[in-house]
């Protein structure tokens, strides 16, 4: 199991909140038929499902900090471990959001094949998370919580592209465009890989 595992398709997909990682990652899932694992997905699961531990979780992200390392990472894994035989790929969204976590991920799972950063302005970002907000029911869409996980993307996040682009894996996505643009972008750097 432990080998199958370090053997996927591994793209980690980063980048600040709003600026549409969900959004791409469901129409590679369209085309490509990857596995798509969204950090914030499980978690909201978590929470959902009303556990002791989803209360936590729920407390965090409502101030729009991360969560503990090893609880999302073991997440991951488990979602992982159970889609890996039938899986032509995982698409793993929200997830490394610090240097650390990509570290950790790797010495736990394996290593990703490709970065795809997603980037957006900062005031496009806030603008769609504000609309996102009218609609989603998330506790963190909404200005105050958005401006901290903002904040946290620029500092916390925006370093782990740097880690990755000295490994010649990182392609970076402008996320400005209309939706259907950006996925040409996106394919491209999917089909790009052997
Ligand atoms: N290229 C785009 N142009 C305009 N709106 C977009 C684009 N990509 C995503 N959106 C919208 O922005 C919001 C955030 O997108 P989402 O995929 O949920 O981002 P993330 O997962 O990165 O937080 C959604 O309401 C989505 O419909
Ligand atoms: N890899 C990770 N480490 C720690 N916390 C995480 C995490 N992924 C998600 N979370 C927590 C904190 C985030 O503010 C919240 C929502 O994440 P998300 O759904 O990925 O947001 P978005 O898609 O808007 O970028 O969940
Ligand atoms: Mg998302």
């Amino acid at each position: 199991m432990a080998d199958k595992i370090k053997d996927a398709k591994i793209i980690f997909v980063v980048g600040g909140p709003g600026s549409g990682k969900g959004t791409q990652c469901e129409k590679v899932v369209a085309k490509y038929g990857y596995t798509h694992l969204s950090s914030g997905d499980l978690l909201r699961a978590e929470v959902a499902s009303g556990s002791e531990r989803g209360k936590t979780l729920q407390a965090i992200m409502q101030k729009g900090e991360l969560v503990p390392l090893d609880t999302v990472l073991d997440m991951i894994k488990d979602a992982m471990i159970a889609k890996v035989d039938v899986s032509k790929g995982f698409l793993i969204d929200g997830y490394p959001r610090e240097v650390k976590q990509g570290e950790e991920f790797e010495k736990k799972i394996g290593a990703p094949c490709l970065l795809l950063y997603i980037d957006a302005k900062g005031e496009t970002m806030v603008k769609r998370l504000m609309k996102r907000g009218e609609t989603s029911g998330r506790a963190d869409d909404n200005e105050e919580t958005i401006k901290k996980r903002l904040d946290l993307y620029y500092k916390a996040t925006e370093p782990v592209i740097a880690f990755y682009s000295s490994r010649g894996i990182v392609r970076k996505i402008d996320s400005e465009l209309p939706v259907d643009e950006v996925f040409g972008h996106v394919a491209k750097a999917i089909d790009g890989l052997k």
